[in-house]
């Protein structure tokens, strides 16, 4: 039986909490499902150089760097047999950036009668140039190479598969036998040699596929959505994600060897990566500024930022355009390290300024400069390259993909909210809570009209506070204040659903009352009158009384809302001209022409 791997283990653990997790919150559910998705297509062990699957071959790998001149193969031979070769216990070598050319030889021992056909994956889909060589004794029996200057014919030649490396199919007779391999490449030569069987070889390209079409398609979901974010709410930094996540697709289709659908560009094999790397970096960095607001609290910080960006994209072009290959892979991977630490401190940066989205970008950000940190550092030899290392960049996008999502969505509804509260605030008079004189004509002018449509009863009241001056010069502003805040609530309760009660302005108040009759209205104004009447008020220390005076009008020939509102203003007048504390309304259907 197999031993687990951690990735099998991490994704049976993400399974399980997903299903354990049902009345949690939606957010961690997302975030554990990206998990559990992520962690499936990692499952394959780790391929550890000299192991071998389910036949008789053994084979334990052993290593020599070149120190100055290129060495023949024979001369390979020769250093072999002084045993100058040494082993490596790393699963997958790795050996850095510019790295001299490494030898690897590769003892196979085949105890069968008869010749086995075994296939050789060897290296990463960027490595430049590799040259395989069969040796039988001390002689090189068969050769081939990556560009094409081996000896194909009969085997078959090299090929780059997606995912897996280089493959080289072999034919072993009976016995002993060796493979030496030499390979050279201006970027990290990361050699990892495995000897595959054709089913765990289609098996091996059957993950890969899937692995990297789960990956491609909800990468490019993101890229999609964020695009239309960008053209829809006119926000740039959901473009230049979108830009930002594209450059990781393209990035990692040349790594993975996806580039290598187009063998006869040798440009894209010695340059793809880094300017992929740059481009990458670059617009995640421009995103980072914009998703910020750096401009308007780090304005000297951003410039910096902006000029290294195109600084770093200029020294890789001029590299590529000079035909300097290792200039231009040592340029895209130090600014890599900068955009690494970079995107950090922007983030911390934000956070210190009080900006909110520096939260969530951190958050966010961290997944993604861990991820590829990880993976540079494999790369570069820093750290042991397996499935789960090559993979950390992949598996920190998607989080970060997903934690970006949603604070663009938290964005979205907090800006909803904001406008929302400020429309509110704009329709409420600041004291009383009620209905502003703005908001009334507002709301007044629809229910006016379907009242005239329909030709239904509709009632307006005025009314007004009796004798507030005198509320106010005995005990002061705040005093009356609080005064016409209990009031207002009073009326607030009094009234009905469908009823629209505002503040005219100062102590004088309007309701207005639809499908209601001016005999209605009047005994609603007379409950009211009762009801402030009947309360004690209290204010400054004290509780006072106090009395309204009101009064209504009823849609007759009105052209007009501010007409009838003006006949109920008459009727309160005459109501304060009677004494106060009383209601005076029109006769019913009477009205000013
Ligand atoms: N505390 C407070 N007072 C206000 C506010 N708005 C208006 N007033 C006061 O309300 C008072 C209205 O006084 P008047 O128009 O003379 O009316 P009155 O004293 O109520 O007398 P009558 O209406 O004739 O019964 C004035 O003293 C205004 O300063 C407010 O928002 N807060």
């Amino acid at each position: 039986m197999r031993a687990p791997t951690v990735t099998g283990y991490l994704h049976r653990l993400s399974a399980d909490v997903v299903a354990a997790v049902i009345p949690t919150s939606a957010r961690l559910k997302i975030l554990l499902c990206a998990l559990w998705l992520v962690s499936g297509p990692l499952l394959a062990e780790p391929q550890k150089t000299g192991e071998q699957r389910g036949d008789d071959f053994t084979v334990r790998a052993r290593y020599l760097q070149e120190q100055d001149a290129r060495l023949s193969p024979e001369e390979a031979i020769s250093a072999l047999q002084r045993d100058l070769f040494n082993a490596d216990s790393r699963a997958v070598p790795s050996f850095g950036i510019g790295a001299r050319p490494v030898w690897i030889y590769l003892p196979l021992s085949n105890t069968s009668p008869t010749q086995k056909s075994v296939n050789l994956a060897v290296g990463k889909p960027w490595i430049d140039q590799l040259n395989v060589y069969l040796v039988r004794g001390d002689r090189v029996v068969r050769r081939w190479s990556t560009d094409g200057s081996g000896d194909e014919s009969g085997d078959g030649a090299a090929q780059a598969a997606p995912g897996i490396g280089y493959l080289f199919p072999l034919t072993l007779a009976s016995g002993r036998s060796g493979i030496l391999i030499r390979a050279s490449s201006a970027e990290p030569l990361v050699l990892d040699v495995a000897l595959l069987s054709d089913d765990a070889l289609a098996q091996r390209k059957q993950q890969s596929h899937y692995g990297h079409g789960l990956l491609y398609g909800f990468l490019l979901a993101f890229v999609c959505g964020n695009a239309m974010l960008c053209y829809g709410l006119r926000e740039r930094s959901n473009g230049l994600y979108s830009l930002y996540l594209f450059g990781y697709i393209a990035l990692s289709f040349i790594y993975s060897g996806h580039s290598n659908m187009w063998p006869d560009n040798p440009f894209i094999q010695r340059y793809g990566l880094s300017l992929a790397l740059v481009l990458f970096c670059s617009a995640g960095f421009l995103f980072a500024c914009r998703f910020l607001h750096l401009d308007t609290y780090a304005a000297s910080t951003q410039r910096w930022g902006i000029g290294i960006a195109s600084g770093a994209v200029l020294l890789v072009f001029t590299g590529a355009a000079a035909d300097v290959q290792w200039f231009s892979v040592w340029a895209a991977f130090l600014f890599a390290a900068v955009f690494i630490v970079g995107v950090v401190y922007l983030g911390l940066l934000s956070g210190r300024h009080g900006e909110r989205a520096g939260r969530y970008f951190l958050g966010a950000a961290l997944c993604s400069v861990v991820g590829l940190a990880v993976t540079l550092s494999a790369f570069c030899g820093l750290l042991p390259l397996n499935t789960l290392t090559f993979h950390a960049v992949e598996i920190g996008l998607v989080l970060e993909a997903t934690l970006f999502s949603l604070a663009v969505a938290r964005r979205v509804r907090s800006q909803e909210e904001a406008c929302r509260a400020a429309e509110q605030l704009s329709r409420t008079d600041a004291l009383t809570g009620l209905l502003n004189r703005r908001a009334f004509d507002d709301d007044a002018a629809s229910i006016w009209s379907t009242a005239v449509r329909h030709n239904r009863p509709l009632s307006v009241i005025m009314l007004d506070i009796d004798r507030f001056k005198a509320v106010n010069d005995r005990l002061g502003h705040p005093a009356g204040d609080r005064v016409l805040v209990q009031i207002s609530r009073l009326l607030a309760s009094c009234s009905r659903e469908g009823d629209k009660v505002g503040r005219w302005g100062g102590e004088e108040f309007v309701v207005l009352l639809p499908e209601t009759s001016v005999a209605q209205a009047r005994r609603f104004a007379e409950r009211l009158r009762r009801a402030v009447s009947a309360s004690k008020i209290a204010a400054a220390g004290t509780s006072i009384s106090l009395s309204i005076s009101l009064g209504a009008a009823e849609r007759g020939r009105h052209r007009s809302l501010s007409q009838l509102i003006c006949d109920a203003d008459k009727k309160l007048c005459e109501a304060k001209r009677r004494g106060r504390n009383c209601v005076v309304s029109t006769g019913p259907r009477e009205a000013t022409a």
